[in-house]
């Protein structure tokens, strides 16, 4: 396939924490990574974040919906106003609703407006032609870490761990041709990763995380609780799957006998060995896994999946990358890919009917 001329693009992610956008530069062709450039990241205000989060889990139509996108727009149109020299602007916008089973998400933020403020071309609505072929709409970044694998160089399968609210894992063979290649790639929900640790330094101790993973570090794992955890049908499923931030909710009840320091050390392992169970599902074995996401500044996880896979377990800043930023990145990347005609999404990594090129493009 002939190469197509290269962009600079700007990317933006707005992620389920709600704490802020982030956004990044790169440079390509659609297929390789040619160049990172700079990055910013702009906080939401806390009156912001609650405009936003009452809008969750509503649709377009709702004035409530109509208020976060206003937010999302003007937080977007500051932080992109920062940054010079983009050709393109990837802008995923925020999700507040995902309902892949019947062929709906939807992320605020117009990206026609953002193209007139910013006069440039806007990328966006990434998610919604894969749902409704058929797809679960996400994950969308592992096309780009398949491309981060070309990067750094990789010769030997690896896997891309990000840590968030949620865990997600993407496979790669590194030596396929491209990401839609069939068995270049398979990726999806491990487990929870974040989201109940949260929780329970929230209701317990008043605190928004576990700082460091300090208290998992002062407490006891239960591992007969990791291991009933394990048990549960979803980790048994094939992949593509996805899971939702509060699928496990009535489970962790479990937990609440324990202590704060027991419970802490349990919930993190128990994200843990929720990845060391989706690597079960591997075409075949890794050498290296590389994580991204805020889990990574959690020193119990990280002691976690060392412990538990049988591979080097490390930031993925050890391999050059931008763990912070690698979703900005992503969706630059992807952008560039929608303008060249390129798919986005596949079969093994979200489960859509064919690999397929998801996005809109508006124009100034
Ligand atoms: N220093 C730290 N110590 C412990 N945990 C941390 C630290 N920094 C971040 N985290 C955890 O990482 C979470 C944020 O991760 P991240 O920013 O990757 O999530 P997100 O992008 O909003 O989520 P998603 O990827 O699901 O959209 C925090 O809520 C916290 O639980
Ligand atoms: C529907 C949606 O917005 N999903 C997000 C969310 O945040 C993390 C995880 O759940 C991932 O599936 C996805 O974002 C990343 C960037 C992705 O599409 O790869």
């Amino acid at each position: 396939m002939a190469k197509q001329r290269a962009l600079w693009v700007l990317g933006t992610m707005s992620g389920t924490s709600l704490d802020g956008v982030d956004a990044a530069m790169l440079r390509t062709d659609g297929h390789d990574i040619l160049e990172f450039g700079p990055d910013a990241y702009r906080p939401y205000s806390p009156g912001e974040q609650s405009t936003i989060r009452r809008a969750f889990g509503q649709w377009p139509g709702d004035p409530q919906v109509a208020a976060a996108a206003e937010v999302v727009e003007t937080a977007h149109a500051e932080i992109l106003a920062r940054f010079s020299g983009a050709e393109m602007i990837g802008f995923h916008g925020q999700t507040l609703a995902h309902d892949p089973a019947h062929g709906r998400t939807h992320q605020a933020g117009n990206g026609a407006l953002l193209a007139q403020a910013l006069d440039l071309p806007v990328v966006w609505d990434f998610r919604s032609t894969d749902v409704q072929m058929g797809g679960q709409g996400a994950p969308l970044a592992p096309f780009f870490h398949f491309a981060c694998a070309k990067w750094i160089k990789a010769t030997e399968p690896l896997a891309i761990l990000n840590l968030g609210g949620v865990g997600n894992i993407t496979w790669i063979d590194p030596s396929q041709p491209s990401p839609e290649a069939p068995g270049a790639l398979l990726a999806f929900d491990t487990g929870p990763a974040n989201a109940p640790i949260n929780d329970l330094m929230q209701v317990r101790l008043g605190l928004t995380q576990d700082a460091g993973g300090a208290l998992a570090a002062s407490g006891r794992v239960d591992e007969k609780l990791v291991q009933a955890f394990l048990t549960q049908a979803y980790f048994h499923k094939i992949p593509p799957k996805s899971l939702d931030r509060n699928d496990f909710q009535p489970f962790f009840k479990k937990t609440h006998r324990l202590s704060n320091a027991d419970a802490a050390a349990t919930l993190t392992a128990i994200a843990a060995a929720a990845v060391a169970k989706a690597a079960e599902h591997f075409p075949q074995p890794i050498t290296r896994l590389l994580v991204a996401g805020g889990g990574r500044h959690n020193a119990a996880m990280m002691a976690q999946l060392s412990q538990r896979m049988n591979c080097i377990v490390e930031p993925i800043e050890t391999a050059g990358l931008n763990g912070d930023m690698l979703e900005a990145q992503a969706f630059a990347y992807l952008a560039a890919r929608v303008a060249f005609g390129l798919p986005t999404s596949c079969p093994s990594t979200t489960g859509v009917a064919a690999a397929v090129g998801g996005g809109q493009i508006s124009r100034p």
